[in-house]
């Protein structure tokens, strides 16, 4: 996509472009053509006019001395002034407009010639080579002021050898005044030679070849007419026409530029090798500041997701978006482990009492149960169950029963000083602790700190049968190992204490309330009462 509208560029705007400055030079070298064919007639029409505005031209003109003219013929017209004036014919003409004197003399290849066209019965469209276009001057008048009136004519005419240059000047005493006495003509021929220098002036190549039947007919351009070119061509063709203004030959131009450049040059590799590097490093840089940060962001972010684990992200990104994203995305990671927290909290905690709850017990007795098992620590389980309060609740509402059930919760967890024994709420008004491998004094002592505990806590229960406050009724079960090997879950060691003490706390009730009542089981026994099934 890229290279192509690279291509598009160079195909609709760039080669456009070049065409057009192409069809300029092209313009430019017809220019030059025209101006060139004009500059080589210059030289031409100087000498022909210094040789009519002479005074010994003159005198031939004006003598009737025969051998006087003889001399002047002679020692004017020489062969080698034909070649260093680079001329081929000189032709004096009287007023009458009859040839007096001429030669012929190929300044090229040193060959006399013998000119015809200045036979005016045969070709009297010639008659025009006169200066002032009459056939005869009158022999006195008109009487030349200045120098740039003297009576002159260029163009191209036609002879038996090819076309050829002319120039034509009024014969007149160098001080331009006096009769004119008839006119001078000079003429160069339009031959190779002549092509060559031609394009010598105007760079490009030049040929010089014969009219079609249509250009004789008048198609085609003219050599001193402005048309330029309007696309690129190999050549143009230019007619240049005869004396009496009917095409006479043309003219072609080979142009220097032809052709478009290929549509893939040096300057199109250069300009896809800039910009590929351009893009190059623009994709560098939009690694390096958005998709590097962006992937890091995201396995941060995966990975996250893999460990389930909130962790903050380390931001040092250079785009203020990402810093934002990342900053926004680590409150949101905050409020969640807060609300995490706060539900993880109160999951395991009871509500009312604001000690671990009958999941967080059980956990802690699985995980007893499993040490009990594999490592032989053993444990004591202890549920408490506060005494009438059923009457408790009937006598003083609902409301004070449950302010009575958080202080029994203070005054068990005031022995809890370990972590990783625990009290919890194991439902309504019963309490389960659970004290890992606690001897059996230090354990009494606890117990009995709690039953007076409540005595101190003296917290009034008018319809109690027991005690004039709140009591609590304790039934206790301690776990020994003994090295027995445990063969059965341990989720069965948990069914089988919960029972023991229950029944403990069964006993401890009917035996009058707020005491204990203790129990001891060995592994042994726990996996014999599973298998009995009327335990
Ligand atoms: N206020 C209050 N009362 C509760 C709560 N949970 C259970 N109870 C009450 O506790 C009482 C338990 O009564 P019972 O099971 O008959 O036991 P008791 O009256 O304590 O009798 P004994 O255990 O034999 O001494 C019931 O009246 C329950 O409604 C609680 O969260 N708040």
């Amino acid at each position: 996509m890229f290279a192509s509208a690279v291509f598009a560029f160079r195909i609709w705007v760039q080669l456009p472009i070049i065409e057009k400055s192409l069809v300029k030079v092209s313009a430019q070298e017809l220019t030059a053509l025209n101006f060139a064919f004009k500059q080589m007639s210059k030289p031409l029409h100087t000498i022909n006019y210094d040789y009519a505005v002479w005074d010994r031209t003159y005198s031939y003109m004006k003598s009737s001395n025969m051998s006087a003219k003889r001399f002047y013929e002679q020692h004017e017209y020489p062969d080698d002034t034909f070649k260093s004036l680079k001329v081929d014919g000189v032709f004096v003409f009287n007023n009458e407009n009859e040839l007096v004197f001429s030669k012929g003399f190929n300044h090229d290849n040193d060959q006399p010639l013998v000119f015809t066209f200045t036979d005016f019965k045969q070709y009297p469209q010639n008659k025009a080579l006169s200066p002032q276009r009459k056939v005869a001057l009158p022999p006195i008048e008109p009487q030349i002021e200045s120098p740039s009136d003297v009576p002159s004519k260029t163009g191209v005419i036609a002879t038996q050898y090819g076309p050829a240059l002319f120039s034509s000047t009024t014969i007149l005493q160098s001080n331009r005044t006096g009769p004119i006495m008839g006119y001078l003509v000079f003429i160069r021929l339009i031959d190779k030679n002549f092509i060559d220098e031609l394009s010598q002036y105007t760079v490009a190549g030049v040929t010089m070849s014969s009219l079609t039947q249509d250009e004789q007919n008048g198609s085609g351009i003219n050599l001193d007419s402005n048309v330029a070119p309007t696309k690129l061509t190999a050549s143009s063709t230019r007619i240049v026409h005869n004396i009496d203004g009917k095409p006479l030959f043309k003219l072609v131009l080979n142009h220097t530029n032809t052709s478009l450049p290929p549509l893939i040059d040096s300057s199109v590799i250069i300009l896809l090798a800039e910009l590929s590097t351009l893009l190059l490093l623009g994709y560098l840089l939009y690694s390096y500041f958005l998709v590097n940060p962006v992937r890091k962001l995201a396995v941060d972010i995966e990975e996250m997701d893999k460990s389930r684990e909130i962790k903050k992200l380390q931001y040092s990104y250079r785009i203020s978006e990402l810093v934002k994203v990342a900053t926004h995305f680590n409150a949101l990671m905050g409020t969640i482990q807060e609300q995490t927290k706060q539900l993880n909290e109160q999951a395991y905690i009871d509500k009312l009492t604001n000690i671990p709850n009958r999941r967080s017990f059980e956990q802690r007795l699985e995980t007893y149960c499993q040490l009990l098992a594999r490592q032989q620590i053993g444990f004591t389980l202890i549920i408490a169950d506060v005494d009438h309060f059923k009457e408790y609740n009937d006598n003083l509402g609902h409301l004070a029963g449950d302010e009575a059930l958080m202080k029994v919760a203070q005054v068990l967890t005031q022995q809890f000083y370990r972590a990783e024994d625990i009290c919890a709420r194991f439902g309504g008004e019963e309490f389960i602790m659970l004290f890992r491998d606690i001897p059996e004094q230090p354990l009494c002592h606890k117990l009995e700190a709690m039953i007076n505990g409540f005595k101190e806590l003296n917290l009034p229960h008018p319809t109690s049968k027991t005690a004039k406050y709140v009591t609590v009724s304790f039934g206790v079960c301690t776990i020994t190992a003994n090295d027995y090997a445990f063969k059965s879950e341990s989720s069965v060691i948990a069914r089988q204490v919960i029972l023991a003490a229950d029944k403990a706390l069964y006993h401890a009730k009917a035996s009058g309330r707020n005491q204990f009542s203790k129990t001891v089981m060995t592994l042994e026994q726990i996996e014999q009462n599973n298998s009995d099934p009327i335990t």
